[in-house]
């Protein structure tokens, strides 16, 4: 097993400041009779780029939405920035802010322009004056490349482009953090490395990722760290050459055999 505050050895993670900027101590959850999470600890160092996989059912979902707290936890600590994020309230609404997220259904309003999507989130949450936030919302359309489909409806554009909408509506909360829970799954294949493009240029940017992904070529491009994760236990975790080439456990070596031929 790897230490997981060693673990991150890739290029980019700008982890000099110190403490890491995500950190789960001892985290659990069931869902009924369901062992989901198994007394998690996890750490993301600021500017890491940590991928998570395992088998479908092993709580990476879970894990990943356990992380600002949308799913309840039923033991353990989660600290995004040093702040521990508190089970409810007002506390909890300001501290969600810091972590962007981006899910495999686009979630975007559907009779509210592209532009509106990416607006509506920082003029509400945090008083910004609708100029300004409709300029930060342009730059960041731009950034994901669709600042011209601006004034469109959701349906008129492609599955790509609605995501990279999504990506560019989580930005505009400027959060610490970027969560992403398989965000290509419900794409057409055509369309998945468009999004991938715009989530390598964050990693690149900088940005502090979590992701949830199958795309192994992500994973190859842009993470400092892979985590594998099998039945609700974090059961290794390594950079990503080692995990692919030379993974530890015979868990991890039994999945990639079968990710790997399909
Ligand atoms: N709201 C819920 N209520 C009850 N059980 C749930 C709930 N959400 C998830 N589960 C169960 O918890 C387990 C972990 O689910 P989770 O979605 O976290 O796994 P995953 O690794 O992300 O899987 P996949 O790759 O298929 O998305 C599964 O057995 C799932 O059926």
């Amino acid at each position: 097993m790897v230490d997981l505050a060693t673990a991150s050895s890739g290029p980019a993670a700008h982890d000099d400041e110190g403490a890491p900027l995500v950190e789960l101590r001892g985290v659990d959850k069931h869902f009924g009779p369901l062992h989901v999470l198994k007394q998690i600890d996890l750490t993301v160092a600021r500017g890491e780029v940590v991928v998570i996989i395992g088998p479908s059912g092993s709580g990476k979902s879970t894990l990943c939405r356990t992380i600002n707290r949308l799913e309840t936890i039923d033991a353990g600590t989660i600290t995004i920035d040093g702040r521990e994020l508190p089970a409810e309230g007002r506390e909890l609404a300001r501290l969600r802010a810091d972590v962007g997220m981006v899910f495999q259904s686009f979630n975007l309003f559907a009779h509210k322009t592209v532009l509106e999507n990416v607006t509506l989130g920082p003029i509400k949450a945090k008083g910004v004056k609708r100029a300004a936030a409709r300029s930060r919302a342009m730059e960041l359309l731009d950034r994901v490349g669709v600042a011209n489909q601006a004034e469109k409806l959701p349906a008129q554009l492609s599955g790509g482009q609605q995501q990279r909408v999504a990506v560019a509506r989580a930005l505009a909360m400027d959060p610490k953090v970027m969560l992403f829970d398989e965000p290509t799954s419900a794409l057409d294949p055509e369309m998945i490395n468009e999004v991938l493009d715009v989530m390598v240029g964050l990693a690149r940017d900088g940005m502090t990722m979590l992701v949830v992904t199958h795309e192994m070529g992500f994973a190859r491009r842009a993470a400092n760290r892979v985590v594998f994760m099998d039945g609700g236990e974090i059961v290794e975790q390594a950079d990503p050459e080692t995990f692919f080439t030379s993974p530890s456990s015979a868990r991890a070596r039994d999945f990639l055999s079968k990710i790997l031929t399909h």
